[in-house]
């Protein structure tokens, strides 16, 4: 094969990849939608009723070609940090917000808004929601500062209620390391008020040592550089 007719293999290659990804966004779009009108609804029980059925109907062809615990999704990159089902920020994840994360001079900063799928006390988020978003919050900065490692332990104070149906901003940054342990801070505030803090969380993650990785993720981390390599 000429180079120029690898360099349109390799195109198409990434074209189906980008197609792929964008499908699954606009999957995970929809699930989110029929999760926030099925948790919303006063619908008739009859289109209660024809709705299951339609439901079922529409998963049947999904589930003929799956994937098993140890194979990431086609359309992951695990070494990029590409993760379309993360449940937090994946865009083709049903339980997803989903958690948009950036960085700010140095700050982690999220956004997200909750629907009513979310709701712990009523008209407010679940405080296990909250703990989940600052999870992936403090994570993430934990990541990008070049120390990733496992939540070993996540503390949330938990000062004011958290809105639903309210734009969110969430914060998040490393405090210290040392040695294998990370300490970050992080905190969940309205986008109107960001001085006004709602939840403050601080959590320890842990480097793995290579034994430990390995043992944990080794048969994933392996499949992921096959799949890459082939
Ligand atoms: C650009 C890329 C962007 C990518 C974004 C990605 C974002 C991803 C975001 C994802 C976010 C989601 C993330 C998730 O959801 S991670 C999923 C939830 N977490 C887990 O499942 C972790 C389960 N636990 C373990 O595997 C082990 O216990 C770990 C790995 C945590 C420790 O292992 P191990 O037991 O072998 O450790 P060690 O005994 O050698 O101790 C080592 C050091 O650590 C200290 N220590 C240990 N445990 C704790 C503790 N609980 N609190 C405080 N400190 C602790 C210990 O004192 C010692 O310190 P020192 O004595 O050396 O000072």
């Amino acid at each position: 094969m000429s180079d120029i007719d690898n360099g349109r293999r390799l195109r198409a290659v990434d074209d189906g990849l980008l197609r792929r990804r964008e499908a699954i966004a606009d999957l995970g779009d929809a699930l989110r939608l029929l999760i926030e009108n099925a948790t919303a609804t006063e619908a008739p029980t009859e289109e209660l009723i024809r709705a299951a059925e339609r439901i079922r109907r529409a998963a049947a062809p999904l589930g003929e070609r799956v994937r098993g615990r140890f194979e990431s999704a086609a359309a992951d990159d695990l070494l990029g940090g590409v993760r379309l089902y993360n449940p937090v920020t994946g865009a083709g994840s049903a339980f997803a917000p989903p958690l948009e994360i950036s960085r700010e001079d140095g700050l982690a900063v999220g956004t997200c808004t909750l629907g009513l799928a979310f709701e712990g006390p009523p008209s407010y988020a679940h405080g296990g929601v909250s703990a989940m978003l600052l999870d992936q919050m403090l994570g993430y900065a934990v990541s990008v500062s070049g120390h990733p490692g496992m939540t070993g332990r996540l503390d949330t104070a938990y000062r004011r209620p958290v809105p639903l149906h309210t734009p969110l901003r969430l914060t998040a940054e490393v405090a210290a390391i040392e040695g294998r342990r990370v300490t970050a801070t992080g905190t969940i505030a309205t986008a109107d008020e960001p001085g006004e803090v709602l939840v403050e969380a601080t959590g320890v993650f842990v480097a793995l040592r290579a034994e430990q990785a390995q043992r944990l993720f080794g048969p994933v981390i392996g499949r992921n550089r096959e799949s890459r390599a082939g």
